[in-house]
């Protein structure tokens, strides 16, 4: 496991990432990088650090891709419940405010999100993205509900629970949340990870999303990732950055704030 695998410019699936590929180099198109947790984390610093970012900026931006990248794999034409109802699980740290940003987007696309958001940080940040989406008049949950009342009420779950700063045995109540979603069989998009997953390894018996949305650069757990859509968003990596850690970013098309893995 090097951390550098190949995905052809042309693959349109996670079956055809491969970390050992047979092809010869001259038909490599690209080759992008998975990430270990520290790198993920290293490079998450050096935005804030060295490149002047702000938290809120950048995940406005991964909020956005993954809204966008929502409407791509689930558009509102093809939703089979009569409501355009989505369910978005938001975690205690960065990835559930990412999640907060991703409804909000989802609500401005035509969406009917709900929240749940059992574990808010006394922070601003955070406060704001909350008083935002009230004001966006997104109704939020005070409990969980349970997996058939998920499937029946909800076309799509937003797995905004943990990324790459995960680790460890999952503390409640985020464990029975998981219990929960891993009874579901409505289709999951995670953000950045499958919440549960090992950032690295993955997991055999956790979440099996339908997407997921790597944001900056995927990390290695999404090699494990068997659903239908990998998208990568997160269009802000300068040029330095890119360099310093060899990612080797496909190229986004056009404007486009995601890209299809
Ligand atoms: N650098 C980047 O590229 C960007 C990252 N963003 C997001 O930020 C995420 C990382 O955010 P954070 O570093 O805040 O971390 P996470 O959101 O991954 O999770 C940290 C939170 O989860 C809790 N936690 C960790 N392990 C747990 C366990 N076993 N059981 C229960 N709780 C646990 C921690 O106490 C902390 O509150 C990324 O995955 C991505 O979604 C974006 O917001 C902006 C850009
Ligand atoms: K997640």
């Amino acid at each position: 496991q090097t951390g550098t695998c190949s995905v052809p410019a042309s693959s349109n699936g996670p079956t055809k990432t491969s970390c050992v590929s047979s092809r010869p180099a001259s038909t490599m198109a690209q080759t992008i990088k998975y990430l270990g947790q520290e790198e993920a984390q290293h490079i998450d610093e050096e935005l804030f650090t060295e490149y002047g970012f702000s938290v809120d900026q950048l995940m406005e931006l991964a909020g956005l891709s993954c809204a966008t990248a929502i409407t791509r794999g689930y558009p509102l034409t093809s939703l089979v419940k009569p409501r355009p109802s989505v369910l978005v699980v938001c975690g205690p740290g960065n990835n559930g405010g990412d999640g907060l940003v991703c409804a909000r987007h989802l609500k401005l696309f035509g969406y009917e999100p709900t929240i749940i958001y059992p574990k808010r940080p006394n922070k601003p940040l955070f406060q704001g993205l909350t008083t935002q989406c009230q004001k966006m008049e997104l109704s939020f949950l005070t409990e969980m509900p349970e997996a058939a009342v998920i499937d029946e009420a909800y076309n799509l779950v937003v797995d905004a629970i943990f990324g790459f700063s995960f680790k460890g045995a999952v503390r409640e109540p985020f464990g029975s949340i998981l219990e929960v979603l891993n009874k579901t069989t409505v289709p999951i998009a995670s953000v950045d990870i499958p919440s549960g997953w090992d950032v690295e390894r993955g997991s055999v018996d956790g979440l099996q999303p339908d997407m997921l949305i790597s944001l900056t650069a995927p990390k290695k757990s999404a090699l494990q990732f068997r659903g239908r859509y990998h998208f990568l968003g997160g269009r802000f990596v300068p040029p330095g950055l890119e360099r310093k850690y060899g990612l080797n970013l496909p190229q986004y098309p056009g404007t486009d704030c995601v890209l299809q893995l």
